[in-house]
């Protein structure tokens, strides 16, 4: 067989935007839970809004490519968000599907669906199938379709065709294509032979019950339908599109999941590869980072080429509306809001013979195979693009699947990504080469971050704790609703002459039937955090009871400190990591700490919150004020 070799596709290069839809899932109570009613509502089919936590009286907006409310069906969201990309991947480029969001918000819901509601996974499949057979005879080109199906559980990548299949490399070729050696490709013509083949594959999939949900899937589930067209005319000419279709594990606050033992170590390394990828979705965004950090988890590096690399991608976001899913809606918020702004540039891969010495193929057993269908598997050096060869028919039927139950592959030796790190350390020691010193440093790395997680896991347990206690106080004064189910505008403040009115969200009448009660919760909180907050001068004038202005503050013109002040808050929200260093008094750890508090909390929606953010005392806070006013205004040393 001859070689293939990549040619160039510079014409077809053509930057698109990643789509980024929001899915909210009806509402599901819990037994004994009282119907508090939705932190969040839809808007129109592109906007949505959530109630600010720190002014239960203000929503935060969204805007997306589309918004799906409760109401919308499968075939709704199939039909705009995944079916407009199929056709790309039968022209040589590739396409991702991938679903976001935390535990229990509709993932395997929008992805897998159920019978009676089929979701994305198999809608694709089919199209993709009625694609190819509309192509047939037309155009003088074959196709081909052959599928893979994997989990991500605890950093290993698990062969879901090949249930006793050990961990496999994640690898890239010299044309950038991701590609996974050893793994199982099974052809399919037609969507029974699909389903023969991932209904089965489906069970072997790590899940688990939960507080949360009943049954959470504990990894993240990755379906390749690959489709190879080769020209007839010429046999060289070749192009694969590949289509990920991703059903991302959910992220999760662990003191609500209840999660102990190896649930907390599986939570450990979802957490940790979602952190990755909103790492890399960030470096993607400030397009001046160096390196993105793909390598940092099995996720993210098999995502390479699905996400800021060459592929049509689809994230749909999946968001809960009960007000116990807040702060996990809100983060899951945000990150889709950065996705939205990665660009992808598809590009076709295709490949011609070159005049090479054939290459051999390592034989392997064929580990189960419904009747028809043919195997392939790939020796760990080869290359995946390049070697692809049908092994012989031969029938041999599936071992049981019985001898490899999903709780027996989860109780078997998991270690930690701590015992990784550390075997790996002590594996490095005893290396002396420039690699090995490579691989500490980037080790230190990961430590560094893993750190970081858990400082950012501790602060939102604390932040649920706070709500969950404020939740439960029911004895104060009853606050008005700020969403309701009938025509009603959001409860807004009464403005007065020496409060003037804040630019507020403009709200639609609820959508659906959601009933709605008190926003207790949700108002205590806006007051708690109010009292929280450094008083500085108010616009009336008046001053601070509890603080007197700072007499520096007093001598500037009112018009250009609020400028400045402006200019600060503005750093503040959209600043990249240099951009927040730039400040004065900000280093690499304060800058750190301001974006993590900015990806979990969204905007500062006024200086005074700066003085929220971990380390950042009211001392600290009225020097960096001082320090980066006169740094705005230029006049270091005009006042005391
Ligand atoms: N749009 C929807 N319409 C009806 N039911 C839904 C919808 N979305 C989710 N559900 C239901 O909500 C529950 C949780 O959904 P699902 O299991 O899909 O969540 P998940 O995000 O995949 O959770 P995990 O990350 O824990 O696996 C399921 O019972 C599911 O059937």
């Amino acid at each position: 067989m001859a070689q293939r070799v990549a040619v160039s596709d510079g014409a077809n290069k053509k930057a698109t935007r990643v789509r980024v839809a929001v899915r909210l899932r009806p509402f599901i109570g819990q037994p004994g839970e009282d119907d508090d009613g939705p932190c969040v509502r839809g808007l129109d089919s592109q906007n949505l809004e959530i109630v600010n936590w720190r002014n239960a009286t203000e929503t935060v907006k969204y805007h997306f490519d589309a918004f799906y409310g409760e109401k919308t069906t499968q075939q709704e969201v199939f039909l705009s968000s995944v079916k407009p990309i199929l056709p790309h991947v039968l022209n040589g480029q590739n396409a991702s599907v991938f679903a976001y969001g935390p535990t229990g918000a509709g993932k395997t819901h929008t992805m897998l669906g159920s019978s009676e509601q089929p979701g994305v996974i198999p809608r694709a499949v089919r199209a993709v199938l009625d694609l190819v057979s509309a192509k047939d005879g037309d155009e003088g080109w074959d196709y081909s379709i052959d599928m893979s199906y994997l989990e991500i559980y605890n950093e290993r990548v698990l062969d879901l065709l090949s249930p006793n299949s050990q961990d496999l490399p994640i690898r890239e070729d010299k044309d950038k294509n991701i590609f996974i050696p050893g793994l199982t490709h099974i052809s399919i013509s037609s969507f029974s032979d699909f389903d023969n083949h991932f209904v089965p594959a489906s069970l072997n999939r790590t899940t688990a019950s939960t507080k949360l949900n009943q049954r959470s899937s504990r990894s993240h589930a990755v379906l390749l339908i690959k489709v190879v067209r080769t020209q007839r005319a010429l046999r060289q000419r070749q192009q694969t599109g590949k289509l990920y279709l991703i059903d991302l594990a959910g992220s999760e606050d662990n003191r609500r999941t209840g999660n102990q033992g190896i649930r907390l170590k599986e939570s450990g390394a979802i957490n940790l590869s979602l952190f990755t990828l909103s790492k890399v979705v960030d470096s993607l965004n400030s397009g001046t980072a160096t390196r993105v950090p793909y390598r940092d988890s099995k996720l993210t590096r098999l995502l390479q080429d699905s996400l800021g690399g060459s592929a049509h991608s689809v994230m749909i976001t999946n968001i809960a509306p009960e007000y116990r899913y807040y702060f996990d809606t809100f983060s899951a918020l945000n990150f889709a809001a950065k996705s939205k702004l990665v660009v992808n540039k598809p590009f076709t891969r295709e490949t011609v013979a070159a005049p090479v010495l054939p290459v051999c193929l390592r034989s392997e057993a064929i580990q189960r195979r419904p009747r028809g269908s043919r195997i392939w598997h790939r020796a760990p050096e080869e290359n995946f693009e390049q070697l692809r060869q049908p092994e012989p028919a031969e029938s041999q039927e599936s071992a049981p699947f019985s001898l490899y139950p999903t709780s027996v592959r989860a109780m078997l030796s998991e270690p930690s990504v701590m015992d990784r790190l550390v075997a790996l350390e002590r594996l490095m020691m005893s290396c002396q080469d420039g690699d090995g010193l490579g691989m500490l440093k980037d080790m230190a790395q990961s430590r560094k971050e893993i750190q970081e997680l858990k400082e950012k896991q501790r602060e939102l347990e604390n932040k649920a704790v706070l709500f969950s206690r404020l939740a439960g106080e029911k004895s104060g004064p009853k606050a008005e609703p700020v969403f309701r189910n009938t025509v009603a505008p959001l409860q807004r403040k009464q403005p007065s002459a020496a409060n003037p009115p804040r630019q507020q969200a403009v709200v639609q009448p609820l959508q659906g039937s959601v009933s709605v009660s008190d926003l207790q919760p949700l108002q205590q909180l806006a007051v708690q955090v109010k009292k929280q907050s450094v008083c500085v001068r108010r616009k009336d004038g008046k001053r601070s009871d509890q603080k007197a202005e700072t007499e520096w503050e007093s001598q500037l013109d009112t018009s250009i400190l609020e400028q400045s002040r402006d200019k600060i808050l503005q750093v503040l929200n959209a600043g990249s990591f240099k951009d927040l260093k730039g400040l004065q008094q900000i280093g690499d750890k304060k800058a750190k700490l301001i974006l993590g508090w900015r990806e979990i909390n969204g905007p500062f929606t006024k200086l005074e919150d700066l003085a929220k953010v971990e380390g950042m005392t009211e001392k600290r806070f009225s020097s960096f004020m001082k320090a980066n006013i006169l740094s705005a205004m230029g006049k270091r040393c005009a006042v005391a």
